[in-house]
Parts: C-alpha cells; sequence; structure tokens
C-alpha cells in the first residue's frame, strides 16, 4: 500500500539511516616516474619505474594516534563535502598539501569500496594515477599528515608494508600503465627528442616485461616501422646515428605528430 502520493513527500519522509551508507569519500593519488642512472660511459642508462609515497604520521593533528601511523601509503585523503569538492578537487588538494606537487594531469582509474579496506569504517576511495618525467617530482616535499615523502622503485614497494588496501590500488594502476606504454605516446616523456631504437626499449620494459619488446630480433623488426617515429637526418640528409650508448653507431630517431589511435608497438 502506497504511503506518498508525489515525491516530494516521499523525499521528506526518507530517512537515508534506514540504509547502511558509507562512512567517508576519500581520494588516492598514484604518482609514477621513470627514473634513470648512467651506470657506465658507452652503456645505455638503467632506467627504473618509481613511485612517490608518504609516510602516515604517527600522531594525528590533536596528537592521538593516526590510523596506519608509520606505514608508506600514496597521498590521499577526506573528500571536503563542506566545500561541495568532488574527487577530482580532493586529490589536487590532497597531493598538494601532502607532497607540494601542484598542476598534474591526474587520470581516475578505479573506486575501493571493500567494506573493512579502512579500520574506521566504510571509506569509499577513488584512485588517480599519473606517470610523469622525475623533474615534476622534485619540488616534493612532506607536510600536513605526511611525515616522510619518497620515491620508491616497484621492488622496493612491494617489500613495504602499505597502508589500507594501497598495494591493491598500486597493482592496478600498475596494469593501466603498462597499457599506456604501449597504446600511448608516454614514452616520449623520459627520451631525449632524438633517441636510438634500444633507448626506446628500454624506456617501454620499465613497466614490466613483455616479449614482443624485450625479444630484440622481434623489436628491432618491427620498431623502426612504428608510423609514429621517423628517422633523423643531418645537415647533408644521410641518416643521423648517435655512439653515445655504445661503440658502434646506432641510428636516431624521432616522434612525428602522428595521433596514436590503437596500440601499435605490437
Ligand atoms: O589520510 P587520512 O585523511 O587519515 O585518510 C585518508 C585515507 O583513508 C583511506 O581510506 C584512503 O585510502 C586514504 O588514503
Amino acid at each position: 500500500m502506497a504511503k506518498y502520493k508525489t515525491e516530494k513527500e516521499m523525499l521528506d519522509h526518507y530517512r537515508s539511516s534506514d540504509y547502511i551508507t558509507p562512512d567517508g569519500y576519500t581520494s588516492d593519488i598514484a604518482i609514477f616516474t621513470i627514473q634513470s642512472y648512467k651506470k657506465e660511459e658507452k652503456a645505455p642508462p638503467v632506467m627504473k619505474l618509481s613511485l612517490m609515497l608518504i609516510k602516515r604520521a604517527e600522531k594525528d593533528k590533536e596528537g592521538n594516534p593516526n590510523v596506519e601511523g608509520g606505514k608508506w601509503a600514496i597521498p590521499g585523503g577526506f573528500v571536503d563535502a563542506n566545500h561541495k569538492e568532488t574527487a577530482l578537487e580532493a586529490a589536487k588538494r590532497e597531493l598538494k598539501e601532502e607532497t607540494n606537487i601542484d598542476g598534474l594531469h591526474i587520470q581516475h582509474f578505479g573506486v575501493y569500496d571493500r567494506i573493512g579496506r579502512d579500520p574506521r569504517g566504510w571509506m569509499i576511495s577513488n584512485a588517480f594515477y599519473a606517470v610523469v618525467p622525475e623533474e615534476l617530482v622534485e619540488q616534493r616535499k612532506a607536510s600536513d599528515d605526511a611525515a616522510e615523502v619518497e620515491l620508491f622503485t616497484m621492488e622496493e614497494v612491494f617489500k613495504l608494508d602499505l597502508a589500507f588496501d594501497h598495494r591493491q590500488i598500486i597493482e592496478d594502476a600498475l596494469s593501466f600503465i603498462k597499457k599506456d606504454m604501449i597504446q600511448t605516446t608516454l614514452a616520449k616523456n623520459f627520451l631525449p627528442s632524438e633517441f636510438s631504437l634500444s633507448e626506446l626499449q628500454r624506456v617501454l620494459l620499465t613497466v614490466g616485461e613483455d616479449p614482443r619488446i624485450s625479444t630484440d630480433s622481434v623489436f628491432f623488426t618491427k620498431a623502426p616501422k612504428l608510423p609514429f617515429i621517423e628517422k633523423v637526418l643531418d645537415e647533408k640528409g644521410q641518416p643521423k646515428k648517435t655512439k653515445r650508448n655504445s661503440f658502434r653507431p646506432s641510428q636516431l630517431y624521432r616522434f612525428n605528430s602522428i595521433e596514436i589511435v590503437q596500440s601499435v608497438y605490437h
């Protein structure tokens, strides 16, 4: 038997407390970069995918023990409903407040809502990621409820005792980055404007093993035909080569302006 005649009447009597509702709404941001180290003069640089983590403060602002205090986590925090914030706005604000990093384009990739993921209650978290050149994370500085902010290689990250379900969030972000690396020209951010195919191969492999890229015979046959790169010529119109990473000269390439719609490395 219907109790109300109009939507307004129904809404006036609606009590959200009759239902289980979330206790909090948060945003988390995974910022990755590729760090490169030149180990030997005539060898290509060693490149490693790294992630920026914060160490959660042991105590909150009032001096009480902090939940998951002392653990490493990706930066994040609560969406400020009093200021009608969206999850994206909260992600950018929290990133700035906790790490001093500003102005990045971040991509939403998931919602984490498993009951029990946060011991304080049912907190639903929106996860964002970005892969940026190292100079963009150089101004990092811990503040607010972050005691430290550091870059860790992925090997190091997975050895840490991470807060909440952040290990799962990081693993999921990684699979998105792997796709980005082969479906977009993301690699461009980590290469000089003129680069050799082995330098391109090294950047692509920082996100994980892929036999189609790591097998030289496959990669070096396919790569020169990629539609979005072109050979660089010198002033005389001859192929321009480099010896910066080897004793044998290697052809230099550059990205052209073709827009990529589909994976092209495969
Ligand atoms: O850092 P505070 O504000 O304590 O809480 C935010 C964190 O709470 C967790 O559910 C989220 O994943 C987010 O990282």
